[in-house]
């Protein structure tokens, strides 16, 4: 939750992190986005994020899913299919976590929160996911994948230290929350945008990073100081 919100704030986003069922019908409506992440889900967490994205989408605001861990537990993939019914907007999640999706059953060989396949493996996956939900699903890795069931676009920015920093997917699926509220009438080219700023961000911080703690100090900077001319710069977005 620290990094998660210190990169929104950076990107110019004011987040604020919710859990109780108490607040959720206060603060939901007051949101330009929800975010959801099940990293640290509990059963009694999950009323309220049920709850909160019943509330977004009866207010008719984006939400975003990040299934962390998806394949990981029984309860975890349970929950994240029954969040897919109520229909994210988007959904960010690493090759291994949009894989469990599509599967529908627990992974044996899951590492948890860590990918054990390249997002270049989960495509059809992909697709097939944005297929029957209907919401844009992206695949991060070494290319970040996004598509809406038809388009397949290979966002190719960003830095594999990234893998060695806690919640950095967590992080760049919450500035593509931001991003969505900004746009909320084009989430695909919202989700593209801010995986590729995300990853603008990280190879300006690498350039003087020692190791993942400096490079985590300086992506927050680096997102904070990001412009325009520096994103056009730096940008590889190409169809895939
Ligand atoms: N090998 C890599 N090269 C460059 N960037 C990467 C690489 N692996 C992951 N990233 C970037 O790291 C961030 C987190 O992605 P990832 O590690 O796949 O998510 P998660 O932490 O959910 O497993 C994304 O911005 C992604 O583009
Ligand atoms: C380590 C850990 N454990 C539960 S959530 C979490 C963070 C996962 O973040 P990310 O998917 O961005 O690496
Ligand atoms: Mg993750």
């Amino acid at each position: 939750m620290d990094l998660v919100a210190n990169v929104l704030l950076a990107g110019g986003a004011s987040p604020a992190m919710i859990h109780s069922v108490a607040e959720i019908p206060d603060f939901t409506p007051k949101t330009h986005a929800l975010y959801v992440n099940v990293g640290t889900l509990t059963p009694d967490w999950l009323p309220a994020i049920k709850m909160a994205a019943q509330v977004a989408n009866d207010r008719n605001k984006p939400w975003v899913l990040d299934p962390v861990a998806a394949g990981a537990s029984g309860f975890r993939l349970a929950a994240c299919l029954e969040l897919l019914k109520l229909r994210p907007t988007v959904v960010r999640g690493n090759g291994s976590e949009i894989m469990a999706l599509v599967k529908g059953s627990a992974d044996d060989n899951s590492k948890g929160a860590d990918s054990t396949h390249e997002s270049t493996d989960a495509v059809a996956a992909a697709k097939s996911l944005a297929q029957t939900t209907g919401c844009i699903v992206a695949v991060s890795g070494a290319v970040d994948i996004v598509t809406d069931g038809q388009r397949v676009v290979g966002a190719r920015n960003g830095v594999a230290m990234l893998q060695k920093i806690t919640a950095t997917g967590c992080s760049v699926t919450a500035l593509i929350a931001a991003f969505v509220a900004v746009g909320p009438s084009r989430p695909f080219e919202a989700t593209v945008t801010a995986l590729s700023v995300f990853g603008v961000a990280a190879e300006m911080g690498m350039a003087t990073a020692r190791g993942p703690a400096s490079l985590r100090t300086n992506l927050i900077d680096a997102l904070y100081g990001l412009d325009r001319a520096s994103v056009l710069r730096h940008v590889d977005i190409r169809n895939m």
